[in-house]
C-alpha cells in the first residue's frame, strides 16, 4: 500500500495522472467511479484535461460503486444522477458507457447479480476511485460487512445517514435506509485501488485503513491485502498516521517517472 500525504490539489492531479496514463495506454479502459465529495476534484481535473487538452474517454467504460435504494429516477441525489452531473456529462464517455447498480429494480438481488456479471463481462475494473466513510466504510460496505462480499443490499448505519444528510437538506430522515453496493471482494477485484481522503473527520478511518488490524469492523482495512492500493490523503486526514514521517520521506524520494 502506498500512502501519499500532499495538499488536496496535488492529490487530485496524481489520481488524474493515473487515469490518464491508463487511457493513453489503452483507450478501452474500465474505470471504477465513486460518489461523495472526495473524488470531486479528480473529476474536475479530468474534465479540465478533456476540455483543454483533448483527453478522451470515448472508448472507456465505467462502473459505479453503489446506489441508494428507492430514490426516484430524477432525484438529484440518486448516485446515477450525481455521477452524470459531476463527471460523465463533462467528458465524452459514450452513451451507456457508465453502469451502476439499479436501486429501482423490482428484484434487487437479481439486479445485484446482473451487475456483478456486467463487471466480469467487461473484463473487470482497471482503476477504482474510492472515498472512505468516517466509520471506515468503502462504497457502502458498513462495519461488519463480509470481507468476501459481492454486490448486495445493505442497510446504512445511522452514522452514514447523518454524514450524508448534508446532501438531503440536512435531514437524516430524507436519507434512504438501504443501498446496493459492490462488495468488498468486488472492489478488491479491481486492478488498482486509488482512495482519496481529506479532513480531520477522516483521520481515524485513514489510520485504521493503513495501520490497523484487518477487520470487518473497519471494512477499508481489507485494502491492506491488495497488491496495488494507493491512499492519497491531505495533512488533516493523515494526522493520526503513526508512520506519517516515513510515508512523507518515501514519497519525497520517489522518482517522477514512477507514477502511482
Ligand atoms: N457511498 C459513499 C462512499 O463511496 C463515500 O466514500 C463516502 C464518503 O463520502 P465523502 O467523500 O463525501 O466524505 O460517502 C458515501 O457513503
Amino acid at each position: 500500500m502506498e500512502v501519499v500525504i500532499a495538499p488536496a490539489g496535488e492529490l487530485a492531479r496524481l489520481a488524474a495522472d493515473a487515469v490518464q496514463g491508463l487511457l493513453t495506454a489503452r483507450p478501452g479502459v474500465v474505470l471504477g467511479l465513486a460518489t461523495g465529495s472526495s473524488p470531486l476534484a479528480v473529476y474536475d481535473e479530468l474534465a479540465r484535461r478533456h476540455a483543454e487538452e483533448g483527453l478522451s474517454f470515448a472508448r472507456a467504460r465505467a462502473f459505479m460503486l453503489d446506489e441508494y435504494v428507492g430514490l426516484a429516477a430524477d432525484h438529484p441525489q440518486r448516485y446515477r444522477n450525481v455521477i452524470d452531473k459531476e463527471f460523465a456529462a463533462r467528458v465524452d464517455l459514450a452513451p451507456g458507457a457508465v453502469r451502476g447498480p439499479d436501486g429501482l429494480a423490482e428484484d434487487l438481488p437479481a439486479a445485484c447479480a446482473a451487475y456483478e456479471a456486467d463487471i466480469a463481462q467487461a473484463g473487470g475494473v482497471d482503476l477504482q476511485l474510492l472515498g472512505i466513510g468516517t466509520d471506515g466504510h468503502i462504497a457502502f460496505n458498513e462495519p461488519g460487512s463480509s470481507l468476501a462480499s459481492r454486490t448486495r443490499i445493505k442497510t446504512l448505519t445511522r452514522q452514514t445517514r447523518e454524514d450524508n444528510a448534508r446532501f438531503f437538506g440536512g435531514s437524516v430522515e430524507q436519507v434512504p435506509r438501504h443501498c446496493l453496493t459492490q462488495g468488498l471482494a468486488t472492489i478488491m477485484s479491481a486492478r488498482h485501488l486509488v482512495l482519496l481522503a481529506s479532513g480531520r473527520a477522516k483521520a481515524e478511518a485513514v489510520h485504521q485503513l493503513v495501520e490497523g488490524p484487518i477487520s470487518a469492523m473497519w471494512p477499508a482495512t481489507i485494502m491492506q491485502t491488495h497488491p496495488h492500493a494507493t491512499v492519497l490523503v491531505d495533512d488533516a486526514a493523515a494526522s493520526r498516521l503513526q508512520l506519517a514521517d516515513y510515508y512523507r520521506q518515501t514519497y519525497a524520494g520517489k522518482p517522477d517517472w514512477q507514477g502511482l
